[in-house]
């Protein structure tokens, strides 16, 4: 690819991202090179590059690709005044790890050139109901000790942390046990390097350096199913090593038996060992990464200034995964940092109106209305309805409250949904509903277990 037919590409992207993202993000970084599948960019600071990579890699890489290009991932490096920053990369590709060097943010080795991420670790995975049992069977594998289970399959929909703790495996082996041979690789990544061995008739030296490891961890295995020759070798790989006793650790984003597919014989291999979900998360896990963040952050950032109850807004609002939690309080970073203001609920609906209104699907205003309604046990038709009792009145101030907190519905359209409720009557219900949950111990209670029950 030439420079030319990267600007011709940044038009897309500029298309994707909005004007503002793309002067922000796009327009400081500079095409270098592509050469052996990786797209090289330079950019004025690391910042920028993390924050390309976190919030755009995808975007950009599926534009490559889509122009035609043979890319397997990109890669930043600031050429400002300081040439020892490390280069930022891709998670998605493959590493031997045999050295304790976490001085980058993301660690390249000699042997693969491919990262292991040096922020996911295990004293910076939060720990809540959803994922106790992931991390529990995470660290007991990463103790390095005798193998109790074989494999270790940990399983959950996107962005729950699965490879977060399969790094954190990695990491944890290096330090203590620094004897044992780690191979920590993508599934995609497994398959790319067996079809090269048959391509270039290495397939000795393939057996040999998949028999040879001593801790095997192989992310996104579904990757392979359907795909007949790279199953048969995968099955022979992990054949080999539970023979030899060594740890195998696979990931997936579902459990073996629902990966459809995939032969029957590695469903039934995988499910031998012991098999974990990380569920999704709930509130409380969401408020404590939240939390956390804002804590590495304000490390390296005193100044930051953030009012209270965005931690809590942001918990409540977004609740797809952890990746899009942690790239919308980046982007909030990122925004109140170049405009040098405190982070105010205003500031954050701004910055992050398109991922809010993403996040908002989830809960429908029909969805709080028919709930509320069957906790107070009346009729729906009667929470919409014009009876203004007690009984249907206070229900119906609940549920316009949930609305209000829950999804980003302007209060003339949630009035419209209650019957066609001018916005002062919902304004009235709102600021009612918060003063009484001051108050009132049976409402804050009713309160928190609508929401907690509309967000599982
Ligand atoms: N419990 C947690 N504590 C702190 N950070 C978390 C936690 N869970 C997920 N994350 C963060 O969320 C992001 C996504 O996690 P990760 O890449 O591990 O997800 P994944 O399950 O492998 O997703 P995918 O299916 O897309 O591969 C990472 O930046 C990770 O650090």
């Amino acid at each position: 690819m030439t420079k030319e037919q990267w600007g011709a590409l940044r038009q897309d992207l500029l298309n994707s991202v909005g004007q503002n993202n793309f002067k922000t993000w796009i327009e400081p970084i500079e095409f270098a090179e592509l050469t052996e599948g990786v797209a090289r960019f330079n950019v004025p600071t690391n910042f920028i590059g993390n924050y390309v990579t976190q919030n755009y890699g995808d975007l950009i890489l599926h534009h490559l690709t889509k122009s035609g290009e043979r890319v397997q991932r990109i890669s930043f490096s600031v050429v400002a005044n300081s040439p020892k920053t490390p280069p930022v990369a891709l998670k998605s590709d493959a590493s031997i790890t045999n050295s304790s060097d976490k001085s980058s943010s993301v660690r390249d080795t000699a042997m693969t050139g491919a990262p292991l991420d040096s922020r996911f670790t295990f004293d910076r995975f939060v720990v809540g109901k959803p994922n106790e049992l992931a991390n529990a069977a995470a660290r007991r594998v990463a103790e390095g000790g005798p193998v109790t289970f074989n494999p270790l399959f940990l399983y959950g929909g996107v962005g729950l942390g699965k490879t977060h703790l399969m790094h954190a495996i990695a990491w944890e082996l290096q330090s203590h046990r620094p004897d044992l041979n780690v191979l920590y690789l993508s599934a995609e990544q497994f398959m790319y390097r067996f079809v090269q061995a048959l391509r270039d008739r290495k397939m000795m030296d393939f057996k040999q350096l998949f028999r040879s490891v001593d801790i095997l961890m192989v992310d996104d295995v579904q990757f392979i199913a359907g795909k007949d020759s790279t199953q048969e070798e995968f099955f022979h790989t992990f054949n080999a090593l539970v023979d030899q006793n060594k740890q195998i650790i696979i990931s997936a984003d579902r459990a073996p038996g629902e990966i459809k597919d995939l032969e029957e014989r590695i469903k039934s291999r995988l499910q031998c060992g012991l098999v974990v979900d990380l569920h999704p998360t709930d509130y409380e896990l969401r408020l404590g990464i939240l939390q956390s963040k804002v804590d590495a952050y304000r490390a390296q950032y005193p100044e930051l200034q953030l009012q209270d109850g965005i931690l809590e807004f942001l918990a409540h609002r977004i609740s797809t995964n952890v990746r899009v939690l942690e790239g919308a309080l980046t982007r909030l970073f990122a925004f109140a940092s170049l405009v040098g203001r405190e982070i105010t609920m205003e500031l954050t609906q701004d910055c992050l109106s398109d991922v809010l209104r993403a996040s908002e699907r989830k809960i429908s205003v029909e969805e709080i209305q028919r709930k509320v309604a069957e906790h107070y046990n009346i009729r729906l038709s009667d929470m919409i309805g014009p009876k203004r009792v007690r009984t249907f009145a206070r229900p119906r101030q609940v549920a316009m409250f949930l609305c209000k907190q829950l999804t980003s519905r302007s209060l003339p359209e949630i009035g419209r949904r209650f019957g066609g409720r001018d916005h002062t009557t919902v304004m009235h219900g709102v600021k009612r509903i918060e003063e009484l949950r001051g108050q009132d111990g049976q409402i804050a209670e009713d309160l928190e277990m609508l929401r907690r029950a509309l967000e599982a």
